[in-house]
């Protein structure tokens, strides 16, 4: 039989099992067999009961098996990888014992919080080992033989490959989260090659809200005899999630910006953009029109980044403009609308970016504006997402009146942005030596092209 039979013929499928789960819908923690100290940090974090990709999941992962995981957003995959592999490192504690793989840095960094509220109660050291940050504090945490590692690939592939002494020989869980991501052509060359060095009798975890079921890319993952928990059937929204979109033409994209979030004052909101250019210029945009604006895109310096995600999720600014680089994963319970400004070239971003809002059974709600030019990908998400979104009713001669005013602003906006390329410029010029080169390559692989 071929590897790729094999793989089919090993999962179980889950809609059956998807069923059980539902009629016994496990109370507590404690009934899933989560020790005692772990069920207290999950009261302490306010999880009364365990959502249902946590009932089916953690059984399967603390039996020791290989699980693919997938579930909308916001359902709680996070703990339901972090708390069996916690429960294994309290049975036979070891340092460097899990590893967590993550496409973005402030996920990472997210997901490390999690894993330290619930592991706090047994000790757990954990580290996160991402681009953009100094190499050397790194290499020393990784010193002090931390329990957990959460990395993304390339910065950890770097210190594999330079940090002396540090290894990942006596591994024994790897988590790939939002995994399809990971186990896409950008980053799978370099998990390629990460699988090699560590061992191959470990336990691979994969979740995600859109996960594959490309056998070839599952592959690579190289999982043993994986099961398969699926809670969602493929790629759904939340049913708390009001979705809607709004046609109109291209030349008055901004001003139709302007007016929604407008009318929308007062409410968080993620403004997703497709390039670090236009996300740059949409925030200097609202921020010249008396908004809140905030951006945060893969061309900021990693200062920049966190310290932009930070003013938003303290509300410090009401409005996040990003690229795809905050489309996965980040949870930031507050978000009360996703605005699409740019429609999404890949269906897959538009279900993790509108799963921004609307988490954990909270209400929300997202917007995409859709011109002439976005019509054929617009069309291409209702077919995945398999229905039709409402269109947002506006007064279209109420938009217009803004028009002049957001002309004069969009003006305000190209001169700045001119400023800030020749700022950044002199930067680069002053600042980058030769010898940081190849470190570049692979530290900025969540990275976006301007
Ligand atoms: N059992 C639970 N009860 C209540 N809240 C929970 C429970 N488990 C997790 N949560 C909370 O739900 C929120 C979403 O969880 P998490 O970020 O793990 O979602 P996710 O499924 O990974 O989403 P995404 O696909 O967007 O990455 C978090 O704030 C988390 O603390």
């Amino acid at each position: 039989m071929g590897k790729e039979q094999k793989i089919k013929t090993d999962m179980v499928e889950s809609q059956e099992d998807d069923k059980t789960a539902e009629q016994r819908d496990i109370e507590s923690f404690e009934e899933l067999g989560v020790i005692a100290p772990i069920c207290e940090a999950c009261k302490n974090l306010k999880f009364k009961k365990p959502t249902p990709i946590q009932q089916q999941a953690i059984p399967v992962a603390m039996e020791g098996r290989d699980v693919i995981g997938l579930a909308q957003t916001g359902s709680g995959k996070t703990a339901a990888f972090a708390i069996p592999i916690l429960q294994a490192l309290w049975e036979k504690p070891q340092p460097l014992f899990a590893c967590v793989l993550a496409p973005t840095r402030e996920l990472a960094y997210q997901i490390s919080e999690q894993f330290e509220a619930l592991g706090s109660v047994i000790g757990l050291r954990c580290a996160v080992i991402v681009g953009g940050i100094d190499m050397m504090s790194q290499a020393v945490a990784l010193g002090k033989k931390p329990h957990v590692i959460v990395a993304t690939p390339g910065r950890l592939m770097d210190h594999l490959e330079h940090t002396k002494g540090f290894s990942l020989r006596g591994l024994k869980y790897l988590v790939m989260d939002e995994a399809d991501r990971l186990l896409d052509m950008d980053f799978g060359p370099i998990i390629d090659k990460l699988l090699l060095m560590i061992p191959r009798e470990r336990r691979t975890l994969l979740f995600s809200a859109t996960m594959t079921s490309k056998v070839e890319k599952l592959q690579r993952a190289s999982l043993t005899s994986p099961v398969r928990v699926a809670v969602s059937t493929k790629y759904e929204t939340v049913k708390t999630l009001l979705q809607s979109y709004l046609f109109f033409p291209f030349k008055y994209k901004d001003t139709y910006l302007v007016y929604l979030v407008n009318e929308m004052a007062g409410q968080t909101m993620i403004i997703f953009a497709r390039t670090c250019n236009d996300t740059e210029r949409v925030a200097i945009l609202l921020r010249n029109l008396g908004f809140a604006a905030v951006p945060l895109h893969g061309q900021m310096s990693q200062s920049s980044r966190l310290g932009a995600l930070n003013k938003f999720k303290t509300g410090a600014r009401s409005i996040l403009v990003a690229t795809d680089v905050a489309a996965r994963g980040l949870d930031i319970p507050t978000v009360d609308c996703v605005l699409n400004y740019d429609i999404p070239t890949d269906s897959k971003a538009y279900i993790h970016r509108v799963g921004r809002t609307a988490r954990a059974g909270r209400a929300g709600k997202s917007l995409s504006l859709v011109t002439q030019y976005d019509l054929e990908l617009y069309l291409r998400i209702e077919g995945v997402l398999g229905k039709k979104l409402d269109e947002y009713e506006v007064d279209k001669e109420a938009v217009m009146l803004l028009n002049e005013r957001v002309g004069e602003a969009q003006r305000e906006a190209v001169n700045e942005m001119k400023q800030l390329h020749a700022k950044r410029r002199d930067r680069k010029t002053e600042g980058i030596s030769s010898a940081r080169g190849k470190r570049k390559r692979t530290d900025d692989m969540d990275r976006e092209e301007s």
